[in-house]
């Protein structure tokens, strides 16, 4: 094979897989803006959601700054070295990173060490088989951290908050799937797409899951009871009334597909594979001789461009109802925000996500941070020429892995602000309520919008902890988001957790015998 040429489509395959959604999920996307109610904060994420497809398009910069654990499922013929691909592979992957097409994202479980190449232990994951067709087929998703959390695992049979006994039976099933969007939440980045795996043990029922992710959205499961399944749980999960980003709403659920393996008798798993809007996956089948990419998959039918969402932005930031803010940020200006409140931020804010956290609650912060904002993000950062940083791409990240730390840390320092996606608990509630602080819900996955947002980046600390780890000081204008909890002991997160686990109750009932 012509080693040389098959590198160059690997890495047109990783390029395109971060930066264009394919067709199938796009067509999703539009069908949840169809069913979102005009006007409400659900609608103005998905607003934000189109229009960010479309700038990623436009600039071939990732979709979601979470560039994911690249996965690769490779087909192929007889008698080819798959040595040789590993190692295209494992190249393109680091000319990737290095235009700033994927974040460096593998990082040393036990030292915390980024490798800075998206190499490493395991990683990228590539999985091969061999078949008797005469073209390599090579598959790539990559799923980011924040959806990968809300993958969940249900052994049979067990008891389900809200859905009672789930027996060892079709029923059972159904009431773990609807269970696993539920207690998703708008954390991985809702509206969502599952992939459910019914069987295998504790690893091969994970892989099943997740090879539905493969599948296209719009197909029909050829086995009558999991295509029945699967449409009962699309014609359901949606009235749950989760919503884009959890903000409550019509769309929460935008693809289901379940696959069905072999158990032993004692074991019977049913594993969920939960996957964002920000639904990356590509294939592409290669010519085994020239190397060079024959077909695209998934790129079927009409194509959505999404150009519409330019004028969603706009109304967006034009908008009388929206409250500007300005760090530093008095604590009068933040007591008098509440949950529903639309703000755009103009001035400074610092990013800081696990490490820092964990950092500040027992150093010193680098800088000042009283009256300031926190934003829970991990960007994609290159520098330029001139040895200036350019940022690539900014989405918020999931804040609750923050809760053991937010609240101490936010009175210690005087924080009024911080943002992120997905909600955060008690504790930080609390905490705000006491110190006079807000959370503040930027779209997930929305990371060129928000990048456009960041108009200099004027300063770095904490490097050692790696590009997406470190804490940037970020000037932005127009910067976009939602108050979802304030310091009035208000979260909007609780309240559609509460109201959508009383939804799921009337799902109790048997309806597969
Ligand atoms: O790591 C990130 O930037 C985000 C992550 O995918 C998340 O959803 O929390
Ligand atoms: S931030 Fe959201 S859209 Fe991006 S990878 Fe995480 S879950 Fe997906």
């Amino acid at each position: 094979m012509n080693i040389t040429k098959f590198q160059e489509s690997m890495y047109k395959l990783v390029v395109e897989t971060s930066t264009k959604l394919p067709k199938d999920v796009r067509r999703a996307v539009k069908r949840a803006k169809e069913i979102e109610n005009a006007g409400t904060s659900a609608a103005m994420s998905l607003a934000t959601i189109t229009n960010n497809i479309k700038m990623a398009d436009d600039q071939v910069s990732p979709i979601c700054q979470d560039t994911g654990l690249p996965t690769f499922k490779i087909k192929t013929p007889v008698g080819v070295n798959q040595l040789e691909i590993k190692e295209a592979i494992r190249n393109a992957i680091v000319l990737a990173t290095k235009e700033g097409k994927l974040r460096p994202n593998s990082v040393d479980s036990l030292t915390g060490e980024n490798s800075g190449d998206n190499l490493g232990a395991g990683v990228p994951v590539i999985k091969f088989d061999q078949w008797e067709k005469d073209y390599i087929d090579v598959r790539l998703i990559l799923k980011g951290g924040g959806c990968e959390n809300k993958n969940i695992q249900y052994s049979l049979p067990c008891e389900i908050d809200g859905l009672g006994r789930a027996g060892r039976d079709l029923d059972g099933i159904r009431k773990c799937v609807m269970h696993s969007v539920y207690q998703a939440q708008g954390q991985g980045c809702s509206a969502g797409f599952i992939g459910v795996g019914i069987g295998g043990d504790r690893s091969s029922g994970y892989d099943l899951a997740k090879e539905q992710l493969f599948r296209s959205v719009e197909d029909v499961n050829p086995n009558e009871d999991l295509r029945k399944l699967e449409e009962y749980v699309m014609e359901n999960a949606n009235k749950l009334g989760i919503g884009t980003m959890g903000f409550g709403g019509e769309a929460t659920l935008l693809g289901c597909k379940v696959g069905v393996m072999n158990r032993i008798p004692a074991s019977f798993y049913v594993s969920v594979a939960y996957n964002c809007w920000a639904f990356r996956r590509l294939g592409v089948s290669v010519d085994p001789i020239s190397g060079e990419i024959n077909e695209w998959m998934y790129q079927d039918g009409e194509f959505i461009d999404f150009a519409e969402g330019e004028a969603a932005k706009e109304t967006a930031a034009t908008s009388e109802d929206v409250i500007t803010l300005q760090a530093p940020i008095s604590e009068e200006q933040i007591r008098s925000l509440k949950v529903g409140d639309v703000v755009q931020i103009n001035g400074m804010m610092y990013t800081g996500r696990d490490a820092i956290h964990k950092y500040l609650s027992d150093h010193e912060a680098p800088i000042d941070l009283n009256g300031q904002v926190i934003y829970h993000c991990g960007p994609v950062m290159l520098k330029d020429e001139a040895g200036e940083w350019q940022v690539k791409a900014a989405g918020p990240t999931t804040s609750i892995r923050e809760e053991p730390y937010q609240g101490d840390i936010m009175k210690k320092f005087g924080i009024r602000a911080v943002i992120g996606k997905g909600g955060m608990g008690p504790k930080t509630l609390a905490a705000l309520e006491e110190h006079g602080g807000v959370y503040l819900n930027a779209i997930g996955g929305a990371a060129q919008y928000y990048a456009d947002c960041i108009k200099a980046v004027e300063g770095v600390d904490l490097m050692q902890f790696g590009i997406p780890e470190a804490m940037w000081h970020l000037r932005v204008e127009g910067f976009t988001a939602v108050v979802t909890m304030d310091s009035h002991g208000n979260s909007l997160h609780a309240d559609v957790d509460k109201s959508s686990l009383e939804k799921l109750t009337q799902f109790k009932e048997p309806v597969f015998k």
